[in-house]
């Protein structure tokens, strides 16, 4: 009886140290599977793509792709220290310092020609009379400090707080994006109707005389579309009627559908330039006038991209206004984007060279530089926008500037815009505050006057109320 108990516990412990020895072995497998990760390559555009997410997943309506169209490849410009192969190993020091480099850099870009500032109001905020002196300390400090964390590369267990790169941040769940559309749909109906109720209450009533036209067109100038866009859509509205097809009001529901959307240029690319090419993370400029939404769109960005698996590091460049800094860093650490900040009142362009080499020794996919909101009047700090662009561009391409746009300031905007592009190549629209009181009209406006296609919409202040635009969803939204 008793040498029965105590086989039965000799069994027992035995079986209990088999079973703690299989999942000793499982876990320490899982945690090898978990730091190989980085390695895992993705096929995107035919190019091979390095995943560094570690992972962290989710679906996307998002449409990311390769830029190569924001600028041409920086031309015969020394090229930096050419990248090795097996690129994301951090850093190897160059044989110029980085702080040498972005010294010389920031020398060369200094000769474009800047606009003088002189009695210009807004110029006379710290860090933006000149470039000279402080701004190349700045570049200088933070270069160094790049350079050092780059080569003092930390060994697993003694990883360095100053790491630019995400430390230990708590992350955020990001809602899914795949029913971003829908909520599209919410936000703006609560703003918008104009276009959907009147319209199809015209168009449905049967034949239109002249007076019915005229109301279609106010109605259309009144959501914003603009003078050549309203035309556009009436002519092709007419000719859809002139056929004798539109008969119920299903049909001119659908009739006007198709107007809008072909309005809305459905063929133009739409993805956002986000992804890394050989050997460089993508660069995104994020412009724009204050206020307008820069910082929380860049900082939504980044959460879209970390959730589609992209490592991201943010830049920033608004060096006017401190708390737009925090702002993002906070962004950062909620979605494990690591940040790149000067002193307050920096030289906005010494922060994106730092940031990009920063990116690049650390080998993320991305860097989004969120840059200050200039006034369009103020022609010294378009010029310095120029400057940012020049500078980064001597480091790697810049595969998408992105304007971002007030939806609600109507006119304003769109006077706004045109300003931005004349300064840097612009080649996308991030149209926010669509679920304000903004009249949905101006998305037409802005592309037919840009020529560039309105690639996100704006949707609230949460942090997920981002969406990609898409000219069939918007439509729908409308009607
Ligand atoms: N309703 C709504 N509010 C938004 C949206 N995007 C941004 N905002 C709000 O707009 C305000 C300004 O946003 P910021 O991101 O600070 O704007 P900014 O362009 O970076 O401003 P500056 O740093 O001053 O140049 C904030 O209160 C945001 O929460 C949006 O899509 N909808």
């Amino acid at each position: 009886m008793n040498t029965q108990v105590i086989i039965g516990i000799v069994i027992g412990v035995v079986l209990l140290v088999a079973l703690l020895a299989v999942t000793g072995v499982a876990l320490s497998r899982r945690r090898r599977i978990t730091l190989a990760e980085p390695t895992q390559k993705q096929e995107v555009d035919g190019q091979r793509q390095v995943d560094k997410s570690g992972g962290y997943q989710a679906g996307t309506g998002f449409s990311f792709s390769q830029g190569g169209t924001a600028t041409a490849p920086p031309p015969a410009a020394p090229k930096p220290a050419a990248p090795k192969p097996a690129a994301p190993k951090p850093a190897a020091p160059k044989p110029e310092s980085a702080a040498e480099e972005a010294e010389r850099i920031l020398a060369e870009a200094s000769d474009a020609p800047v606009t003088p500032v002189a009695d210009d109001p807004i110029a006379q905020l710290p860090g933006t009379e000149t470039e000279s002196e402080d701004s190349a300390m700045v570049v200088e400090e933070s270069a160094e400090s790049a350079t050092s964390e780059a080569e003092a590369e930390p060994e697993p267990e003694a990883e360095p707080e100053a790491q630019p790169v995400a430390a230990e941040p708590v992350l955020d769940e990001i809602a899914p994006t795949e029913g971003r559309l829908s909520r599209l749909r919410g936000r703006l109906a609560r703003s918008q109707g104009a276009i959907g109720t009147s319209m199809l209450g015209l168009l449905g009533a049967g034949d239109l005389d002249e007076d019915s036209w005229e109301e279609i067109e106010d109605t259309l100038v009144m959501a914003d579309l603009g003078t050549a866009a309203t035309e556009a859509v009436v002519t092709d509205l007419r000719a859809e009627l002139a056929t004798g097809k539109v008969r119920t009001a299903e049909d001119a529901r659908a009739a006007l559908r198709r107007v809008l959307v072909a309005q809305l240029r459905p063929d133009l690319d739409r993805a956002v330039h986000a992804l890394p090419h050989a050997g460089g993370p993508a660069v995104v400029l994020v412009v724009g006038v204050n206020g307008v939404g820069k910082t929380t769109t860049t900082g939504k960005l980044a959460r879209v991209l970390v959730a589609d698996g992209r490592r991201v590091l943010l830049g920033a460049a608004d060096t006017f206004r401190a708390a737009a800094a925090d702002q993002l860093q906070t962004w950062g650490e909620r979605v494990g984007a690591g940040i790149v900040r000067g002193a307050e009142g920096a030289d906005p362009a010494s922060v994106a060279f730092d940031s990009v080499a920063t990116g690049i020794a650390d080998g993320v996919d991305v860097v989004l530089i969120d840059t200050a909101g200039r006034l369009h009047t103020k022609t010294g700090l378009m010029d310095e926008l120029g400057k940012v662009k020049r500078v980064v561009e001597k480091k790697t391409p810049v595969d998408e500037v992105l304007l971002v746009l007030d939806a609600t300031v109507g006119q304003n905007g769109l006077t706004q815009a045109k300003v931005f592009a004349e300064v840097v190549d612009l080649t996308g629209v991030v149209l926010t505050k669509l679920d304000g009181t903004a009249k949905g009209g101006i998305v037409f406006r802005i592309q037919e006057e840009l020529g560039v296609p309105v690639k996100l919409v704006g949707l609230g202040e949460g942090a997920d109320d981002l969406a990609p635009f898409d000219p069939g969803a918007f439509v729908d939204a409308l009607l």
